[in-house]
């Protein structure tokens, strides 16, 4: 029997995928999420700015300018845009950029918004392009024009929309057309968060899950979740488990207490190592440290070699490796830092001819 007790995430699931949701993880997301910019932990700047176009929108009676959230998965994206209309009292729909895939499914949906609805689209760069025209007008004026009829006898009839306010979410921010961006009253670019953050985020979710949890068994889960709250919640959920299964003899604690030791053991047991690094991540670390000699290596050409689609690597991956010092982007191409050498026990030997590998996109 597998020690961490059944896994409802499926067993070749990867914990620090900061994309994957299963229907499980979904449903127990949606009982962690902060329903308020006060209970939203870290993203201090954000909020502040969020609060206060949300406000100022309030005093004056009108729906809040659009918002554009960007950055990498599982940092609150699509809880921000579930406050925005909850702050506000106004009804919230949601969709995504791959589901519009014609011009027809967004008109579809903005016909029918009601006043003051907010309209979540998250993958926002992922919008069919005659859709992101639609867009524009509908964003600036209200309004869309819908093509009525074929080839030189058709004919465009404008169609008035109810005030809305458009929340965009994205991973690739780099992707969206100015003219799209440009009608963004507002771009809030969300940061990993910092451990102390993330420790916030666990003890709440410890307490929603009614979990007893030492501090220090908190703080090693804050320093191995990719600096990401969705991956920090999922890896207390495995804890849970493990502290179930395995209760701790310990004095004073209860079954299901989870420790230190229980953490170590959880997390070990699902291969997320102490900087919370994951298997992908692994894969593409050790493709530039040992296929390429440290790099410098193309993004091109480091998908193909991890077997991975370029959008994957640059939004998912590499940011995290940036932000703790594994990689560096220089414009030759992704290097391996020194810290990367050492964290994989690997001597730097790059060998003379790496530099001259040939560098594709950057
Ligand atoms: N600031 C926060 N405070 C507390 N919990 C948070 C915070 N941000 C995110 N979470 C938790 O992480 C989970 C994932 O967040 P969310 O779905 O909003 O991420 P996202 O950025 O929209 O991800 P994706 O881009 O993959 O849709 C939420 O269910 C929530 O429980």
């Amino acid at each position: 029997m597998s020690a961490a007790g059944p896994d409802e995430l499926g067993g070749d699931l990867d914990l620090t995928d900061p994309e994957l949701a299963s229907e499980a993880e979904l449903a127990f997301e949606g009982a962690l999420r902060p329903r308020s910019l006060e209970e939203f932990v870290g993203q201090s700047r954000v909020r502040g700015q969020l609060q206060l176009l949300l406000t100022a929108a309030t005093l004056q009676q009108r729906t809040p300018d659009h918002i554009l959230l960007a950055g990498p998965p599982g940092l609150g994206k699509t809880t921000l845009a579930m406050i925005v209309a909850h702050e506000g009292g106004r009804p919230l729909r949601m969709s995504s950029g791959p589901a519009i895939q014609h011009a027809g499914d967004l008109a579809a949906i903005l016909s029918s918004l009601v006043p003051g609805e907010v309209l979540f689209i998250d993958e926002i760069h992922r919008m069919a392009r005659s859709a992101e025209e639609m867009l524009y007008l509908a964003m600036e004026d209200f309004r869309i024009d819908i093509m009525v009829g074929k080839g030189a006898g058709a004919t465009s009839v404008p169609l008035d929309l109810a005030p809305f306010t458009l929340v965009g979410a994205t991973t690739r921010a780099g992707l969206l057309p100015n003219p799209l961006r440009d009608r963004f009253g507002f771009t809030a670019h969300l940061e990993f968060y910092d451990e102390s953050e993330l420790q916030q985020v666990l003890t709440r979710a410890a307490v929603l899950l009614g979990l007893r949890i030492d501090r220090d068994a908190v703080a090693e889960i804050a320093g191995r979740c990719r600096g990401t709250p969705r991956i920090a919640n999922r890896l207390l959920r495995r804890v849970r488990d493990y502290a179930l299964v395995h209760p701790s003899t310990g004095a004073g604690q209860r079954v299901g207490d989870a420790d230190l030791a229980a953490v170590r053991a959880a997390l070990d047991l699902y291969d997320v190592d102490p900087l919370g690094l994951d298997r992908l991540d692994r894969a593409v670390m050790m493709t530039i440290l040992t296929r390429f000699g440290g790099g410098p290596v193309g993004l091109n050409t480091l998908a193909v070699s991890v077997g991975e689609e370029a959008e994957t690597i640059e939004a998912v991956v590499e940011p995290f490796l940036v932000r703790i010092g594994l990689v560096t982007r220089t414009p030759r191409g992704r290097v391996a830092t020194p810290t990367a050498w050492r964290h994989f026990g690997l001597a730097d030997d790059r060998a003379p001819h790496a530099s001259a590998l040939p560098i594709d996109d950057l």
